[in-house]
């Protein structure tokens, strides 16, 4: 489909969304019926304006598999204005579909390869070392790299001395805190920690466990978001909603965390 005869997405705000369709997979895999499609997730998330696509193909293929992972690369290609950002271990599955298909973007993710879902970021200076090779190989791919990071000002400086482009800092201690005594003091590492990545010449993305709750503040409150990746609580949401509503829902967050902000 010609990428101009697309509806025109409402006006961008400056924190892109993409929306990771892991579980729209992880549903998929529980029936032999090719039902719920992630490719149709992914479009009509696109439609709706969502920014981008998010994928994290575990080793294991619990919810997406290969295939997937090609088939929402072809998409993509129809969509050149729309980054698809590809999550993994590069120690693990990553460096293979990031050498053959060359995504926006690559986010790497400390992750083992049984593990529950993703909960800590890489430890810097300690694995230094063995990532920067995979940095430089996806770097001379002109593939943007994104460091999982946990929200500490002090290993800023390090991603970026590793060549990374952007950190992504992991949500889920300021998901947990949301609406309780602590949130503000959480809150404030993480603002602590996006504006040492963004002195160190880093860009800041975010995401796990964001959602339409904690989506706004989070906005408003950490400066130089880029991106958001959201799965988990948006695929939840859109099986009430249906998944052009859901993205409208959270660009909307966006916008109004972005106009608190200014
Ligand atoms: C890296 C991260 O926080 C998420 O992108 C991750 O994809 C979640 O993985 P599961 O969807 O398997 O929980
Ligand atoms: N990198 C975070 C992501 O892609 C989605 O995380 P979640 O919203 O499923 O927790």
């Amino acid at each position: 489909m010609n990428p101009s005869r697309h509806p025109t997405p409402p006006a961008s705000p400056a924190t892109a969304l993409s929306v990771n369709v892991n579980k729209v997979a992880l549903l998929r895999n529980t029936r032999h019926l090719a039902i719920p499609c992630v490719t149709k997730a992914a479009r009509l998330c696109l439609q709706a304006g969502a920014q981008g696509i998010t994928v994290h193909p575990r080793p294991d293929e619990r919810h997406i598999r290969r295939q997937d992972v090609f088939e929402l690369a072809d998409l993509m290609q129809a969509w050149p204005d729309r980054e698809y950002n590809i999550e993994g271990n590069p120690a693990q599955n990553l460096m293979d579909f990031i050498r053959t298909l060359r995504p926006r973007q690559a986010t790497f993710v400390p992750d083992g390869a049984d593990q529950f879902t993703s909960d800590h970021g890489w430890s810097l200076p300690q694995d230094a070392e063995r990532l920067a090779p995979w940095i430089a190989e996806c770097k001379a791919l002109a593939v943007r790299v994104s460091l999982f990071m946990d929200p500490d000002p002090a290993q800023m400086a390090a991603a970026k001395a590793l060549g990374a482009d952007r950190v992504e800092l992991y949500t889920e201690p300021y998901a947990a805190a949301w609406g309780q005594p602590q949130q503000a003091a959480v809150l404030a590492r993480y603002r602590a920690a996006a504006q040492a990545a963004l002195d160190a010449g880093l860009g800041v993305n975010a995401g796990h466990d964001l959602n339409r709750d904690n989506l706004a503040t989070f906005v408003r409150e950490v400066p130089g978001l880029l991106e958001v990746s959201i799965g988990h609580a948006l695929i939840a949401d859109a099986l009430e909603l249906g998944y052009g509503a859901t993205v409208r829902a959270y660009l909307d967050c966006i916008r109004a965390g972005m106009a608190a902000a200014a």
